[in-house]
Order: structure tokens, then sequence, then C-alpha cells
């Protein structure tokens, strides 16, 4: 029984690696050196596939574009399955099959193929229900060629739903870059073995519709990137009170209207008491769930009942903006560092080197990232999972760089990938929402990469339960329906 549970465990780890072409590689290897061949891999990830495609075509007609290498492998074995099952499928060679595995499939595969070139005209192309994309996977290393980019356009705008397998071809597999322009929209993309970067990364995820793993047995690679996972909360212990379940304290700043934002998502994010820590009086509009503490900020933090402090929506850039900074710094309380704090923070400023001593959270946008990198010396290349690690390591700070796809960077290395989400997210004060989560979160955890994680995904899943159009409020408020699905 534990067996199982711990095979069940590993298979739900290994589900949510991402692997880089690399990675992939030696994943391959190992499945090599563990007794499997290319064949067998190739027969099991065909099916898989052609397992979705057949559902998916529900007895309409089905073309395969099959590629040279190993991914115009999978589609001759996908097609054989399909014609096994009874869909009716032909299977169009953009090149012949050049390697073993590949040739060997194309031998096996029993139906019509057609060879594209000038033999083949407009009205011999197929056109029906599903067109599937074996043309290029993660192999590809360049631009597709003219005639190639054509061949798939045309199939593409010829059949009503489209699946890319393993990715969809001119798709950089590590970056996410499209090699060529017009590449089509997909309807389906089913990742082989296991996700790589591409499909967490802009342009390409957004040119993939819905995305699935299909299984083949890979193991788990040490070091490789996560998809983020649902996170499982649990309510509070029996005997909890309002300060063990986790005391936030939000700075107050200059403008009073991101920081009640930010508390608003904090009230709902799980923490037992939130208090918005303000030198002056208290802003207009404060909930009355919300208990202002009002004295200078070293004072205030005397308390030694917080969980977790907030600094950065709305605090201002001034003079007295750095020096609540500096206080906050200077706390060593779990620590959120959002807004107008981030580009304020500075490797030269008290308490920054202590960073990696307690649990703080970086939340930046593109913009607040590049502030950073630039004030803590850093180049800002590479891809956003690179340049956020670089950051998490300089800083000793787990990193949340968000964008359409969000990255969580912590300073061993480690990364954790958001799947795309809402656009609708793109709306002011959205990024004050999740800062309160995030903090909201540290309250309750102390721990800064499950705070990071799991408000990442409070703040997506809100997004998709407040629909469409939502303002940054209505998110806050979602925030505690969020959470009430994931309750251990
Ligand atoms: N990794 C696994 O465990 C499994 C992977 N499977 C599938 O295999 C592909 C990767 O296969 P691979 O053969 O490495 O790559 P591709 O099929 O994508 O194609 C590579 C060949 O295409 C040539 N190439 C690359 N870019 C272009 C281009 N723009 N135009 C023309 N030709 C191109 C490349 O030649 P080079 O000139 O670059 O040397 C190769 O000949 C993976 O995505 C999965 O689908 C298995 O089936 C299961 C196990
Ligand atoms: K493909």
């Amino acid at each position: 029984m534990s067996n199982r549970t711990d095979d069940a465990r590993k298979r739900a780890q290994t589900a949510r690696q991402i692997l880089t072409v690399a990675q992939m590689r030696a994943a391959e290897q190992g499945l090599m050196d563990a007794g499997h061949d290319v064949h067998a891999l190739m027969q099991r990830a065909g099916r898989g596939a052609g397992e979705w495609v057949r559902r998916l075509a529900a007895g309409r007609s089905v073309t395969v574009l099959c590629g040279p290498g190993n991914n115009g492998g999978d589609g001759y074995v996908i097609a054989q399955y399909l014609a096994d099952h009874d869909v009716p499928v032909c299977v169009v060679a953009a090149r012949p099959p050049q390697t073993d595995a590949a040739r060997r499939a194309r031998s096996l595969f029993a139906g019509e193929v057609r060879e594209a070139g000038a033999a083949l005209s407009q009205e011999g192309l197929p056109r029906g229900g599903v067109l599937v994309d074996c043309l290029f996977g993660s192999g590809l290393s360049r631009p597709l060629s003219d005639d190639l980019a054509a061949l798939l356009g045309d199939l593409a705008a010829h059949h009503a739903m489209r699946v890319a397998v393993d990715l969809p071809s001119g798709v950089d597999a590590d970056t996410g870059a499209l090699l060529n322009e017009g590449l089509p929209e997909w309807t389906l993309t089913l990742a082989l073995g296991a996700w790589k970067p591409a499909h967490f990364m802009m342009p390409a995820c957004v040119t993939m519709g819905a995305v699935r793993l299909v299984d083949i047995g890979v193991e788990a690679m040490p070091g490789a990137a996560q998809v983020l996972a649902r996170p499982v909360i649990a309510a509070p212990a029996p005997d909890a009170h309002k300060y063990r379940r986790g005391l936030l304290g939000i700075v107050a700043g200059a403008m009073p209207g991101a920081t009640l934002l930010s508390a608003q998502a904090a009230l709902r994010g799980g923490a037992g008491y939130v208090r918005l820590l303000t030198g002056g009086e208290a802003p207009s509009g404060v909930p009355a769930e919300l208990v202002v503490s009002r004295g200078a900020l070293p004072d205030l933090l005397a308390d030694g009942r917080y969980g977790a402090l907030l600094v950065g929506p709305g605090l201002g850039r001034d003079d007295a903006a750095r020096a609540k900074l500096d206080v906050a710094l200077a706390s060593g309380l779990p620590l959120v560092i959002d807004a107008d704090a981030l580009v304020l923070l500075q490797p030269g400023l008290a308490g920054v080197n202590g960073l990696a001593t307690r649990a703080c959270v970086l939340t930046p946008h593109e913009g607040e990232m590049q502030v950073l990198e630039h004030n803590f010396g850093l180049s800002g290349e590479g891809d956003r999972p690179a340049r956020a690690v670089a950051l998490a390591r300089a800083s000793g700070a787990h990193v949340l760089l968000k964008g359409p796809c969000s990255v969580i960077a912590a300073p061993d290395g480690s990364v954790t990938m958001g799947s795309r989400a809402s656009s609708w997210l793109s709306v002011a004060g959205s990024g004050d929402v999740l800062a309160g989560t995030v903090a909201s979160r540290l309250a309750v955890t102390r721990d800064a990469g499950a705070a990071a994680a799991q408000a990442l995904w409070l703040h997506s899943r809100a997004a998709e339960r407040a629909g469409s159009a939502f303002t940054s409020g209505e998110l806050a408020h979602a925030i505690g329906g969020a959470l009430a699905e994931v309750l251990a």
C-alpha cells in the first residue's frame, strides 16, 4: 500500500517536471540504460498521443503531418493507432524519415502516405477534421523553410481542429521563441514524456491551446524546473487564534489605494490578523476588518507577534519610504517586498545581506525586475527563469517574477513555472492583490517558497473565478473562494 502511495507521489512529481532539450536527452538516455529502446518509447508516446487524438476526432478524419525526425516517427505511430481504431487517417510525409526509429515506425504504418513536394498538388492535400502536427518537436534547430511553413499553414487552415505533438512546429523548446512568423494556432498540444520550457513561456504558450502531458515513464531529473502545483492548504488548527494563525503587518505609504488593495487580498488569504501600520492618520476607506496601528514603525514592530511584513504597495519612493524600507529590512521578520520598495532596494542597504537568513519574497514585474538587475549588478541576460534565478541567488530572497507566465525562483536555483494566467489580470492593482496574497500566506506558513507558490496559484484561480473585465477589488474578493477550493 505504502509502496503504491510512494509510486503515485513519485509519478505526480515527475508529471510536474519541465525538461530542457538537454535534460530530455539525458532522461531518454536514462531510459535506454534501464533497458528501454527508442522504438518502445516511440510506441508508448505515439499511442498515448493517438488516444487523445482519437477522442478529439470523434469519428472525423485525421491528417498527420510527419517530419524527418522522431517527432515524425511519433506521427506514424499515431496514424497506425488511429487506423487500428477505425479512424479515417492519412499521412502527409513532409520529409522522408531520417532516424532508425522513425523509419521503423513508418514501415509499420499500413495506411496511405502522401509525399509532400512538387508532385503533391494543392488538390492532393487532405482536408479534414483534425490535423496532427508531427513535423518537428524538440529537435527543431532553425526556422522552417518557406515550403514547410507554407505546407503547415495550408493544412492548418483546412482542418477544424489542430493538435501539436510535443511542441508546435516552429517553436523553440527551451525558450518559447517562435522561429517563423504566421505560425498556426493549436487546439491542443500534447507534451511527450515531460513538459518543456516552451509550454510555459511567451510567446509560444499562447499558440498552444490546451496543453496535456503524455506519460512515457521518464524518471525525475535532479534540478528540473517544476510546474506550479495546485496547492493544498490546511484550515486553521482547532485551537488556533488570530496571532497563531498569522499576524501580517502592511506598511502604509504615500498612496493608500494600493496598500488597501493588498490588505483586501491579505484579509482573504488565510492570515488571522492584518494590521495596517501607519505613521499618520488612517487613510479613508479602511475596511472594518483591517486594524490600523498608528505610530513610528520601529515602535509598532516591537510587538513580537508579527508573522510577516509587506512593504511596497503604495509606499512611494521618497526619503520617508526609504526609511520605512530600512526599518522593515532591519526587523528580521519574514518579508514581502513589492512595487516601490523593489525600486528602492539596493544591495548596500543594511538588512539586505540578511535576506538569505529569513523568509523573503520579491515580487517584481518586468520593469521592476530590470531596475533590480541594474541595482544588483546583474547582466539581465538569459530567459526569464534564468534571470529570476540570478536575482534570487544575488539577493538571497525568493523571486516571483510576474507576467503572463510567472516564474518563481529560489536562492538554491530551483524554479517553478506558472501556467498561462488569464489575460484579464492585466488590470491596475492586480500586482497589489498578488503581493497581499503572498504576504498573507507568508504570515501563515513563514515559508517563502510555499507562500509564493500558493499565492501565485490563488491569484490565477481568483482571476478565473472573477471572470472577465473584473476590477482588482473584485479580484481581491475572489481570493477567499479560490482558497476554499484547495482546503485539505
Ligand atoms: N525524448 C524522448 O524520450 C522521446 C522523444 N520522442 C519524440 O522525438 C522528438 C525529438 O526527436 P528528434 O529526432 O530529436 O527531433 P525532431 O523530430 O524535432 O526533428 C529533428 C530532425 O529535423 C531536422 N531539422 C531540425 N530543424 C529543421 C528545420 N527547420 N528544417 C528542416 N529540418 C530540420 C534535424 O536535422 P538537423 O539538420 O538539425 O540536424 C533532425 O533531422 C520529440 O519532440 C518527441 O516527439 C519519441 O518519440 C519518444 C521518446
Ligand atoms: K510537432
